[in-house]
């Protein structure tokens, strides 16, 4: 991604094709203007089923075969990471320097393995600002996950979880699979929220939670692979198999992961 706010994005804002397979572009940005969900590659609801039944893999545009593809969208407040997040997750890199807010929304592939099964997950960045909401309102119909963000040195996106949570029971599907982040750990003088905060607010909600840092990379590579394989377990589970508990694989994971941090 350019970065995210530049007038064209890597994927020229052409559209990517509306269906899977084949699969949508490696990376787009949907033009605010348009009609709402006009240029948005489009994932059926059980899209990564379908490509699963016909027993055969497709091909990304990136040239990698996917089994299943998932459309994964992020929320929160302007300027908590969102966009770092993802450049994160999809290049290992991080976007130092001048905040430059997103401008309606954007987003990347990446193609994960999951139990031996390639996910592709068609990851949304959306803009935090609210002059934005009305155009990100009409993604979240078809998103099949949602990372919902906060930054722990920030307590007003913290403390406006609720607005987003309220948001996306309004608009997002009923069963879609969410998860709260507490992004900018690796700030730990400047933090404001602390951690059994987030775990509380998370324990209230449902949802499960973890703390995350763009910067360091601490647990976002988790972040979605946890996602893929709930998703992945959703679509495919066999008759035999034991359910996969998604709060369960991420309190282990998340203990895993910070037992050895310094
Ligand atoms: N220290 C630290 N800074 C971060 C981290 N993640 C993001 N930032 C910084 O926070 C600022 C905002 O990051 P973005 O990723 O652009 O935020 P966003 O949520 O996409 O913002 P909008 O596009 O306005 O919605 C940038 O200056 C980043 O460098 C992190 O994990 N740690």
């Amino acid at each position: 991604m350019s970065r995210k706010k530049a007038a064209r994005s890597k994927g020229g804002g052409a559209a990517p094709s509306a269906a899977l397979p084949p699969a949508a572009q490696g990376s787009g940005r949907a033009a605010a203007a348009a009609s709402p969900r006009g240029s948005a590659p489009e994932l059926p609801r059980n899209g990564g089923a379908a490509a699963a039944a016909a027993g055969r893999p497709s091909l990304s545009s990136s040239g990698e075969f996917y089994d299943l593809a998932f459309k994964v969208m992020l929320v929160g407040d302007s300027g908590v990471g969102k966009t770092c997040l993802l450049v994160r997750f999809k290049d290992g890199a991080f976007l130092a320097g001048s905040f430059i807010s997103t401008v309606g929304i954007d987003f990347r592939n990446k193609v994960l393995t999951v139990d031996g099964v390639k996910v592709k997950l068609q990851i949304w960045d959306t803009a935090g600002q609210e002059r934005f909401r009305s155009v990100t309102h009409a993604y979240y119909r078809d998103a099949h996950a949602l990372l919902l963000l906060y930054d722990v040195t920030n307590k007003a996106s913290f403390d406006n979880i609720q607005a987003w949570l309220t948001e996306i029971h309004e608009y997002a599907q009923q069963d879609v699979v969410l998860m709260l982040l507490g992004n900018k750990v690796d700030s730990a003088q400047d933090r404001v929220v602390k951690r059994e905060d987030g775990e509380k607010l998370a324990k209230e909600y449902g949802v499960p939670f973890m703390e995350t840092s763009a910067k360091s990379g601490l647990n976002v590579e988790l972040a979605f692979t946890a996602i893929a394989k709930e998703l992945k377990h959703r679509s495919m589970k066999l008759p035999n198999e034991p359910k996969f508990k998604l709060h369960d694989y991420v309190k282990k994971e998340v203990r895993g992961s910070s037992c050895c941090r310094s």
